[in-house]
């Protein structure tokens, strides 16, 4: 079953006009069941909107950018008012007679996901688009080998799978959609009828790597959400997402890492990783980039194979970290593990934890 059930909330029409104010003041949003899976869709792990129909008003790049949506109510360009969305121009009829587009006009944007997964919700956020929002959406989602162009997407033979179907949206709000498909995608394609704008898409679900291509580079890093690494749960998602510790490449802003609150307690934060499948594990990573006066003090590393019932065993034992710097551990022995466990003390960043090893056989 695809689509919105009755308990997640979903909104429809328009938003009034922009009163001036926060802009965000009457923001319709909610919280989803799906929140907790990361957005395939993020720029930051890759993903791109690699064509669209029509972005008249607003680039079509804007869907996938991290953050919320800004709005300056005095920012015009010369084509209109500037706006922090993909942003398509007002459909027409045929002719005098029929000036209204017809009931199947839409337009349509192709977005290549950084990580192909498993998709568990869908978030059409139609934020500051008010009296433009599109009346309906629809998402459908392919899967194809290699890196496809535009053109072999839209070919013919190419099998679209109905993720939501066509359905009313609200205007200034976030637009939820759970999602119950089993399959693996690559793609997803965003129809808004008959026009109009769209300020983010996020595409929540479970990577799913091409194992073909791990086993061909045998030591990878085992947490990575690339690598199909997850995070199961964490303490603390005050400041910052733990699953910023699993993106690629370095942390470039203290927000791009994983920052819990000041304790003010005698405990002490975490993260348990879910590894791309039962690995043996040989060195570890942690990295503080970007957290100087607000680094996690200490850390240490723990493993799990749940295909075993030893429970969890220290393979890192508590060490100090500096601020701003990688650390780097060669585990005395290779450890088989399904899991990762990472503790931190007693609060702080850590912008990236990698885990390098190999698939057990
Ligand atoms: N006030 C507007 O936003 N108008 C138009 N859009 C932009 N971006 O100018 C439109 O037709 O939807």
């Amino acid at each position: 079953m695809n689509g919105t059930p009755a308990d997640i909330p979903s909104f429809t029409g328009d938003a009034n006009p922009y009163a001036g104010g926060d802009p965000y003041a009457d923001y319709r949003t909610a919280a989803f069941p799906f929140d907790q899976f990361p957005d395939l869709a993020d720029r930051r792990l890759g993903a791109g909107v690699i064509a669209a129909n029509d972005e008249f008003f607003a680039e079509r790049e804007n869907l996938l950018k991290p953050g919320a949506a800004h709005f300056d109510p005095e920012h015009f360009g010369h084509k209109g008012k500037i706006m922090d969305g993909w942003e398509t121009r007002r459909r027409r009829g045929a002719s005098a007679d029929t000036p209204h587009p017809a009931d199947d006009d839409h337009d349509w944007a192709l977005v290549r996901l950084g990580a192909p997964g498993i998709i568990h919700g869908i978030v059409v956020d139609t934020a500051h688009f008010r009296g433009n929002h599109p009346q309906a959406v629809g998402v459908e989602a392919t899967a194809l080998p290699g890196t496809p162009s535009p053109e072999e997407l839209l070919a013919d033979d190419v099998k679209w799978t109905v993720l939501v179907p066509r359905t009313p949206v609200g205007g200034h709000a976030a637009n939820g959609f759970v999602v119950h498909r089993p399959e693996r995608f690559t793609h997803v394609r965003l129809s808004q009828y008959p026009d109009g704008g769209v300020a983010r898409l996020r595409v929540h679900g479970e990577s799913v790597p091409d194992l073909v291509w791990l086993a061909a580079l045998g030591t990878f890093d085992l947490a990575a959400l690339e690598n199909g690494g997850h995070v199961e749960d964490a303490s603390d998602r005050f400041y910052s997402s733990p699953f910023h510790t699993i993106h690629p490449g370095r942390s470039h802003r203290m927000d791009d890492g994983w920052e819990t609150r000041r304790r003010r307690d005698h405990g002490h934060d975490w993260v348990r990783y879910r590894l791309t499948g039962r690995s043996e594990l040989r060195a570890v990573e942690i990295d503080t980039g970007c957290y100087k006066g607000n680094s996690a003090g200490w850390a240490t590393v723990s493993v799990l194979d749940a295909a075993n019932s030893s429970g969890w065993r220290e393979v890192v034992p508590r060490t100090r970290l500096e601020p701003d710097a990688v650390h780097r551990f060669v585990l005395p022995e290779p450890v088989v593990a399904t899991h990762v466990r990472l503790d931190i003390h007693p609060d702080g960043g850590v912008a990236r934890l990698r885990v390098h090893g190999s698939l057990a056989s």
